[in-house]
């Protein structure tokens, strides 16, 4: 799905190539993949304003006005540790992290990762990645879910047992995790991390090894979709050069 009035898939890349010439110095891109998105700012001069949004299905293409290195924007250290021991050394872009606040938003998850990345592209000439976390409480209709920072600040992780509740982590690709509310067990150094027991374990997130969470984090799914999606899609790139 292409939404960009007037242009084909072809024209917009070409505009993203010679931007300084092409009247087009304000787009995003969007990778729409199955579920969420990736986006990759098209220029400088477009970081200090956004206002377009591009959304392709292609791949391909936006490769080849990507560079080879992501930038990962993040205020959070544990995230970004853990982003880069699941890529790992196999990922075909060089992650680089930048650690910027970036406003919390309002809204449904997908709603809020857009509007994030948007602001991340202000802030950065070149390939922009970024996470949302949310927990959502099955008993709560949901809640807090992208809301879950101010929850955690106001009340720390000690939050009252309940039942099944499910996280949604939105990082272009969506990962979900299901487990158990429980009382706080173990290391308190990452969120709620130490009242979140998954299904079928008897540890919280917190008491596993760093392994073992990898392998069943919400974070490690999404990741594992975006680095599935772009090893098999960079292969084509470099096939098509
Ligand atoms: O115990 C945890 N295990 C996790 O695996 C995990 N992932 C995120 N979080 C916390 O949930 C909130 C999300 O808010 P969030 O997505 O806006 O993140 P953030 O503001 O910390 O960073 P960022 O937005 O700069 O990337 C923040 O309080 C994070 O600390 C986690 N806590
Ligand atoms: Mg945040």
């Amino acid at each position: 799905m292409l939404f960009y009035p007037g242009l084909n898939q072809l024209d917009m890349i070409i505009s993203v190539l010679t931007t300084s010439v092409r009247p087009y110095p304000r787009s995003i891109f969007i990778l729409n993949s199955l579920i969420n998105t990736i986006v990759v700012q098209a220029n400088r001069d477009s970081a200090e304003d956004v206002d377009e949004v591009i959304v392709t299905q292609d791949a391909t293409e936006l490769y080849k006005v990507m560079a080879r290195s992501i930038v990962f924007v993040t205020g959070n250290a544990k995230k970004l540790e853990e982003v880069v021991q699941i890529l790992g050394t196999t990922f075909p872009y060089k992650v680089i992290s930048q650690n910027i606040d970036l406003p919390e938003y309002q809204g449904e998850p997908d709603e809020i990762c857009i509007a994030k990345c948007k602001e991340a592209a202000k802030h950065i000439n070149g390939p922009v990645l970024i996470e949302d976390t949310c927990l959502c409480f099955n008993a709560l209709g949901g809640m807090p879910g992208p809301y879950i920072k101010w929850f955690l600040m106001k009340l720390g992780p000690s939050v009252a047992p309940m039942n099944i509740f499910s996280i949604v982590v939105i990082i272009l690709f969506r990962g979900r995790t299901e487990g158990q509310i429980v009382e706080p067990r173990g290391p308190t150094n990452f969120g709620w991390d130490p009242c979140f027991e998954p299904n079928g374990f008897m540890q919280t997130f917190a008491e596993m090894t760093e392994e073992t969470k990898n392998s069943i984090s919400h974070r490690s799914r999404a990741l594992k979709a975006l680095k599935d999606y772009f090893t098999s899609n960079a292969d084509s790139l470099m096939t098509k050069k």
